[in-house]
This record gives structure tokens, sequence and C-alpha cells, in this order.
């Protein structure tokens, strides 16, 4: 797939959209700076992308068939290096932020759009590309030169920490995250694998970012590579390299993942989706330290320090014979589990406000808090999406409501639910002043049983397992305690 090189000039823009009045108005605005494509489907806009290098996508968000963000999605798989706008009418809104982060889109403009935003959106798009090409070219050139080159300076540093860094992860006073970031830091010094466990969205790739910049490896690359979306038949050339003309279509040197990572860490997620055969290749280079690029005369030697996570129960899948024992083992050098949202409830108002404050001002919204009323709901959810779920709720309601503070109303109706159980676990903190002590504890046990089956909507099976019974245990107690959905 073609790149676009850091000369060409003017940048090359591509506008997808199906109504042709919509193309020529923003063809007329860019003209004057940019090279204008255009596209009226998803598939002249594919076939586009595999002849051109483009700079930047501007995608229409309703086109028949399929929508401006599934389609940006497959952009973002395809043609990474394309920076992705989408723009939407308001009524679209809820469609786009849910794909916010799947499609990786770098701005949504809303409609009717003015040609000076629009040009100063895909200018600063521009801007954005050239950097993160120019930072992908120079991390690559650093881990060629010399170690004396190598050496970021001293202010390059403090800003790369302090943005992936422990400090980054936000966690209450006490909370279980305190001891995980402890934990994790001291295993930063060392040179051992880490595992990362924990439910989708709870901030394992975030900890793995911290680990590699609390590392004596900080100077050398983070590479983070998604192991679900390899597949077999790439497996080689994307762990280990290719030559040119080793193979059809081998048009160029490629740099393995190995390679890209060399005196840094590799950061392996959803390592538990992985195949038996990336498990033995990657048990190799572990073992031996090295790689063959493919068509290449001789191995390559190898330094890498590995970080892996996954959202499944890994212990589970060895049993299964689904992930290799051997592999499991060294991997997990250190084991560290990310405990859901839910378990952590003292978290959640402090990353809310954190990701407000972060993206307000951005989203037009300076100063924006959360109510008294929208934080007891926020507690009173499950967030089985954990801090990604909590962090689109947190953009969707900025980005679709005014004023100053976001009542629940801002929030879907999911998480709105959350609040006559925010009402009821307040009441659970108030324990029974009188009675025996059976009497007592019967009390406690009606909360605890009350208090879970609200946070899981009611649903027997979660809140039995959650409380270590069987459903029919669990029915049992609900009749016994008078408990029954409202
Ligand atoms: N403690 C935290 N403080 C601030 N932001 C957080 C925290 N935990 C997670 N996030 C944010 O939540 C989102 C999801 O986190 P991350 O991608 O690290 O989760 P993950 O466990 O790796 O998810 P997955 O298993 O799906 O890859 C990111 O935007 C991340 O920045």
């Amino acid at each position: 797939m073609t790149s676009p090189s850091l000369f060409d000039d003017p940048p090359v823009v591509l506008v997808v959209d199906d109504e042709v009045r919509s193309q020529d108005a923003m063809r007329r605005t860019l003209d004057e700076d940019y090279t204008v494509l255009t596209a009226s489907s998803a598939e002249q806009a594919r076939e586009l992308l595999q002849r051109q290098a483009v700079r930047v996508i501007l995608c229409d968000q309703r086109m028949p068939g399929l929508s401006g963000v599934k389609f940006l999605k497959e952009v973002r798989e395809h043609w990474p290096d394309v920076v992705r706008i989408v723009i939407s009418g308001y009524t679209d809104s809820e469609d786009i932020i849910a794909g916010i982060n799947e499609a990786g889109i770098y701005q949504y403009i809303l409609k009717p759009w003015s040609p000076d935003g629009l040009l100063e959106s895909v200018r600063n798009a521009v801007e954005a590309q050239v950097l993160q090409q120019q930072t992908a070219r120079l991390d690559l050139e650093l881990r060629t030169s010399t170690p004396v080159l190598r050496q970021r300076t001293a202010s390059q540093m403090a800003q790369a920490r302090a943005h992936f860094g422990f400090e980054r992860i936000v966690r209450a006073p006490g909370s279980p995250l305190e001891s995980l970031c402890a934990m994790a830091a001291r295993a930063a010094r060392y040179d051992i694998p880490v595992m990362l466990l924990g439910e989708s969205g709870t901030g394992k790739e975030l900890l793995a970012r911290a680990i590699h910049y609390a590392s004596p490896r900080l100077n050398g690359p983070f590479v983070l590579e998604n192991c679900a979306a390899l597949a077999d038949s790439l497996l080689e050339s994307e762990l280990f390299g290719h030559k040119r003309g080793a193979f059809t279509g081998a048009f160029e040197d490629h740099i393995g993942l190995f390679q890209r990572a060399h005196g840094g860490t590799v950061f392996l997620d959803e390592i538990g989706e992985t195949t038996a055969a990336f498990q033995v290749k990657l048990l190799r280079v572990l073992q031996e330290g090295e790689v063959r690029p493919v068509g290449a005369a001789r191995p390559v030697p190898v330094d890498v320090r590995v970080v892996a996570a996954t959202h499944r129960k890994l212990e589970q899948r060895v049993q299964e014979g689904l992930f290799r024992e051997d592999l499991y083992y060294r991997l997990c050098g250190v084991t560290l589990t990310v405990p859901p949202l839910r378990e952590r409830a003292a978290d959640i108002a402090p990353i809310a406000r954190h990701i407000l404050r972060d993206v307000a001002t951005e989203l037009g919204h300076p100063g924006a808090e959360l109510s008294d009323e929208t934080l007891a709901c926020l507690l009173a959810y499950p967030w089985p999406g954990n801090v990604r779920e909590l962090r689109n709720e947190v953009l969707r309601a900025l980005a679709l409501h005014d004023g100053r503070e976001l009542t629940p109303a801002a929030f879907s109706a999911r998480v709105r639910q959350g609040l006559p159980a925010a009402a009821d676990s307040a009441r659970a903190a108030a324990l029974p002043a009188s009675g025996t002590l059976a009497e007592r504890l019967d009390v406690i046990e009606a909360m605890v049983l009350r208090e879970t089956l609200l946070r899981h909507r009611w649903n027997k099976t979660r809140a039995a397992t959650e409380l270590g019974l069987s459903r029919v245990g669990l029915r049992a107690k609900m009749q016994r305690f008078g408990l029954d959905k409202p």
C-alpha cells in the first residue's frame, strides 16, 4: 500500500460523499491549497486509496450502504497513516461518538460547515499527519543509530513520562490501582516479562506504556501489536519482517515487529486470541533472542522486553489446551490483574473529572462539571465496558449537551437507570443499629443481595456468579428476603 511521502505537494485530500453538490462545495473550498480527489461511495474511495497516496480523508457519515464511521474503520485498518475526518449532521452524533475510538477519527465536523472551519481542520490534520510520519521516521533512525544519538533530551523524556507515566493513570487514594501501580513500577525496573490481565477497557495499555517509561528501556521504542488482528498468512512478515523480493508483492524491505521494538518494549495486546502458529513463532523469538526476516540470509539479534495483555482467563486457556503452557510461563514473569471499574468505584469520580478536564475545552465546554445527581448515576452504574465506556459516556455528554453542569439527561439511558441503585447503595452503607446478631446479619445479607442484583440489572446468573451462589440458591434467598425486580 502506498504511503504519502513527506513532500507530496500539494497534499492530497480525498472527499467521500454521495452528494455531488457537497463534493463540489468541498472541492471549491480546498482546491487552492490541496489536490482534491472525490469519491461518491466507499467502493470508489477504496479504489482511489489503493492507487493514490492520500493524506486526509473527509467522509460523510450518511452514505448508502456503509456509514462513514464504518468505512473509516476499514481505512484505519488498511491505510492507518491517512488522517480520518467524518462530516455529519447533528442527529448522527451518537453513532459517531460510539465509533470515535474504533475508527480512530481525528475530528468530526458538524454540518453546516464553514469554509474557514473546514480549511482549518484540514490544515491541522495535514500537520498532524506530517508530524506523525516524522516521528515514526525519527524513531526508526534513532533505533538504528549509535547509543549516543539515541539518548533523548531530558526535556523530551520528561514530556514522554508526563504523557505516558504512572501519573497518567488516574486513581483515588487507597484504590486497588494504587498498589497495582506500585507493583508495576517495581517490576518495570527489572527486565522481566509482564502479563496484564483484566477486562477490556480497564487500562491495560495505559499500564503497559507506564511500565515502559518507568523502565531502563525508556529511551527505546514502545511498539504495540494487537495480536487478535494478525492473520496467520502475514505472521512471519509482521513479526520478523521481510526482504524486498522475498515473495510476490514484497516490493520493499519490511521491518518486523521485533526489530522495530529493538532496545525497547513490545506490547502484545490480546495475546489470549493468538493461534497455535503465532504462539510457536513467538516462543522461538523469546527463546533465541533473534529473528530471521523472510528472505534474509542470516538472523538478526533482537533485544526486547515483552509486556502482554489479555481480557481472557489465560490460565484456563492453558488448561483447555488453547494456549501453550511453555509460552504462558515465559510471558508471566510478573502477572498483574487490573480490577474492573465496578470493583473500584472510588476511581469513577476522579477518572470522570479527569476526562472532563482533558476534553471539555476541545469540545467547546470549558469548565464543564458533573452535577451531584450525575455522579450518583455514574457510581451506581456497573460499567461493563470499564473506563473506555466511562470515557465514551463523558465525551457523548459533552458533545450533545449545553450548559456548564452535566446532568443525568446528558448520559445514555442505561447509565441514567443507575440512579435508583445509587440511592440503594447509599442506604446500604447504613448498618442496622439494633437486633440480635442473626437479625442484623439478615438485614445486611438482604442489602448485599439487593445491591448486587441492582448492579446486574436483576440478571440472576451474573449476580449469583459474583456472590458465589448457584442460581437456585440465589432465588431461594431472594424469596426469603422478599426481593424481586421492581
Ligand atoms: N485509570 C485511568 N485513568 C485515566 N484514563 C484511563 C484509566 N484507565 C483507562 N483509561 C482510559 O480508558 C481507555 C481504555 O484504556 P486501555 O485501552 O488502556 O484499556 P485496555 O484494558 O488496554 O483495553 P483492551 O483490553 O480493550 O485493549 C483509554 O482511553 C485510557 O486512556
